[in-house]
């Protein structure tokens, strides 16, 4: 490429020479500009591409060194070459020491050695311009960067440090340049505490780079401390030979704080903060083969929390939250803190526990964890109880392995909720079969609504006194196309537990309030039909609402349905029971308490509940004449629903002798197989018409029970 020269010179005999000289240089051409004044040469210079200044010190509009220091400061990145003659030389000299390429003898002007040196003086000043932007590159971007550098010579000693390096050690550059690394990167070691020699000094020694590395802290100035990551390198100078080091490091508090957080995260459950499944199901591995080394045993207590549902759709998640967390912790003061105690989502915990050679302290602790959680949880203004199941399977006899382990306790569970809620049961083979039995019905039964497989039986409920039908009890009879007629014993247990009791409770409220205005259109006296309600249904917000449409759309008056609802669902949560039994009576609804006297009622909840009816349970009417002490409950419940003004209807009523008893106590009500079976609809309407064989109100006036 052409090369632009600028000669400043007033005399014409040194420009021609040098004209001359340049013009036919052989190793590439230079085009030449002439001015003779400094003024002249500053305008030129101010339109730029100009390489190289050639100036002579002497020009009419300046003298000396000033015209020197005005082209440099014109042109700060501009050779400036100076010519010269003896007498110039002191001054070329001065000029060069300002920072001129250096001067250029007139004595020379004539030979080739002028091209050469101009051209090496483009060169010099070319490198020095690509060093001077390699270095302010490497400078900015190591400022920028948010990676700490430090760099050491031979001896360890700093020469260099990034902002970043400042300010992660607390050192300036200044402070720091010529001090041993070691008194600037102070580096213990993070687990035992320990002074750790600088990576650098080996690099320095073993001339090779080393890799990333963790687990350092560094000490800073202050005292204060960060967990580094660092790797570091030899740097070679140009025969490579190493000359120093570099070593780069960064804070990894942070993310090693984060990490960890996540870490445990993955592992425990966020409301309990107790391991998850993940967690737990590490820990049985660990224990299954410390098991099998040992020849020792360990059981898994898989444990639901009943009808904690309930709780959480009528009091909000909120409370639920808070009532697990206060499980979660009283579980944990059941167990030992070798033990573990899991939350596996929802009310379900999974309890680790090594036995050792004593399988029976799996029954201890279920034991101890239902004495417990009896006590109430006191939670935002309520008095929460809640009662567990929970279903043990035990290693090796229950399984192998984690997986198994924890389905056979599920199993175990769903046993324990079938025996009535609130205890433990081991697990057994055969349970299986009863878990593959529930999965089937309920495979089965989330098509049964929508096949329209339910039908409703009517069971009579008979004044004692007249034998008149007072009313019917509603009964939820499942048609399966391939199993005939299910009763509700096998299935309303499993419905409740997959909350599709909800949806059959709402199409059996509807049936039954619409077959009950029929029956009333169709001119047929009864003064109540009842529905069993669950404890679902019961606590679901939307309850009480919903009655209240179903009264509406099918037409039926609220003081003709009764709604009957277990003791033992009343008293699980008694204070809100009452609110909702309370708002039911407002609308007019009659209110029975099924299964009376097998939920321990406390009386006083009992006088405060707004109740019609207590049906005593069929498993007391029973035992009347077999067992006198049965007898005396049955007497002790009809006093004092007579006391409290309510109806009592004895249920189950099957022969003559517990009807004349239950008669003799002056007992209002019954309802059994002595009366009759449940019927279908037509047949119930049939039996209203005729009325039950041997009371004064069957129609053709045949003996029955009554008259017996
Ligand atoms: N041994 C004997 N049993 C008699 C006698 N008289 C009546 N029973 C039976 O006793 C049960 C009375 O109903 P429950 O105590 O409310 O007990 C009911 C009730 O708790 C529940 N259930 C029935 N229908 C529904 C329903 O629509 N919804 C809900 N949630 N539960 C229902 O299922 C339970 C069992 O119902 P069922 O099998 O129909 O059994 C009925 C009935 O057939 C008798 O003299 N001797």
């Amino acid at each position: 490429m052409t090369k632009c020269v600028l000669i400043i010179t007033g005399s014409a005999t040194d420009a021609k020479a040098l004209e001359n000289v340049l013009g036919t240089a052989r190793d590439g051409p230079f085009r030449i500009e002439w001015v003779t004044l400094l003024s002249e040469a500053l305008e030129r210079l101010h339109r730029g591409d100009i390489d190289v200044i050639l100036v002579d010190f002497f020009l009419d509009d300046s003298q000396g060194i000033e015209t020197f220091d005005r082209l440099f400061v014109a042109a700060p990145h501009t050779p400036i070459m100076i010519l010269s003659d003896l007498d110039d030389e002191l001054l070329a000299w001065e000029a060069v020491q300002r920072g001129a390429q250096g001067s250029l003898s007139k004595g020379y002007f004539g030979s080739y050695l002028v091209p050469q040196s101009l051209r090496q003086i483009i060169q010099r000043k070319a490198v020095e311009e690509a060093l001077f932007l390699e270095k302010n590159r490497a400078e900015i971007t190591l400022n920028s960067i948010s990676d700490a550098v430090i760099g050491t010579d031979m001896s360890g000693n700093i020469d260099y440090l990034n902002i970043a390096a400042e300010q992660m050690t607390g050192w300036s550059r200044d402070e720091a340049r010529g001090l041993p690394i070691n008194q600037v990167m102070h580096i213990v070691n993070g687990d035992t505490r320990e002074t750790e020699r600088n990576p650098v000094e080996l690099v320095l020694q073993q001339n090779k780079p080393m890799g990333l590395t963790a687990g350092t802290i560094l000490i800073r100035r202050d005292g204060n401390e960060a967990s580094i990551e660092d790797s570091s390198a030899p740097i070679h100078d140009l025969r490579g030979q190493i000359s120093g080091a570099v070593i780069v490091f960064h804070d990894i508090t942070v993310a090693q704080e984060m990490a960890l957080k996540m870490a445990y995260l993955a592992q425990h459950d966020f409301l309990t903060n107790l391991p998850n499944r993940v967690l737990l199901n590490d820990r049985i591995v660990q224990s299954i083969s410390l098991a099998k080394r040992s020849g020792t045993s360990l059981a898994i207590l898989f444990l639901d929390l009943d009808n904690f549902k309930y709780i959480n759709d009528s009091l909000g998640h909120a409370t639920g939250d808070k009532l697990l967390q206060s499980v979660a912790q009283i579980l944990t003061t059941c167990v030992r803190s070798s033990d573990t105690v899991s939350r596996q989502g929802g009310d379900e915990f999974v309890i680790l526990i090594a036995l050792g050679n004593n399988s029976e302290s799996a029954s201890l602790t279920a034991e101890k964890i239902l004495t417990a959680l009896a006590a109430s949880h006191s939670i935002a203004k309520h008095k929460l109880h809640v009662t567990p199941s929970i279903g043990i399977s035990v290693y090796p006899a229950d399984g192998q392995d984690a997986e198994t382990l924890i389905k056979n306790a599920d199993t175990a569970m769903y046993h324990a909720k079938e025996k009535g809620r609130n205890n433990y049961q081991f697990f057994s083979t055969s349970m299986n079969v009863r878990a593959v039995e529930r999965q089937v019905i309920e495979t089965n039964l989330r098509r049964a609504l929508e096949y329209q497989e339910f039908v409703l039986h009517y069971q009579p409920k008979v004044n004692l006194k007249t034998g008149k039908i007072t009313g019917a009890e509603a009964l939820l009879r499942w048609m399966h196309p391939k199993w005939g007629m299910v009763l509700p014993g096998r299935f309303v247990a499993i419905a409740e537990a997959c909350g599709l009791i909800v949806p059959i409770g709402n199409w059996v409220l509807r049936e039954a309030c619409e077959q009950a205005r029929r029956w009333k259109e169709a001119g047929l006296e009864l003064d109540t039909i009842t529905v069993n309600i669950s404890a679902l249904e019961f606590r679901r917000n939307d309850f009480v609402e919903g009655v209240r449409t179903i009264l509406h759309r099918t037409g039926l008056a609220a003081g003709c349905l009764q709604l009957e609802i277990t003791e033992s669902v009343l008293m699980r949560d008694a204070e809100s029971s009452t609110i909702i039994l309370k708002q039911l009576k407002d609308m007019g609804v009659q209110l029975a308490v099924d299964d009376f006297g097998t939920g321990y009622s406390s009386l006083s909840y009992l006088r405060l509940f707004p109740i019609d009816v207590l049906k005593i349970d069929r498993s007391f009417v029973h035992d009347i004449g077999s067992s006198e002490d049965n007898g005396i409950i049955v007497s002790a419940v009809i006093a004092m629903g007579n006391s409290l003004k309510q109806r009592v209807v004895a249920e189950g009523v099957e022969v003559q002798a517990q009807l004349d008893f239950l008669k003799a106590l002056q007992c209002e009500e019954g309802q059994g197989y002595l009366f009759s079976r449940p019927l279908v609809a037509e047949q119930f309407a049939t039996l209203l018409v005729t009325g039950i064989p041997g009371t004064e109100h069957p129609v053709d006036g045949q003996k029955g029970v009554f008259h017996a």
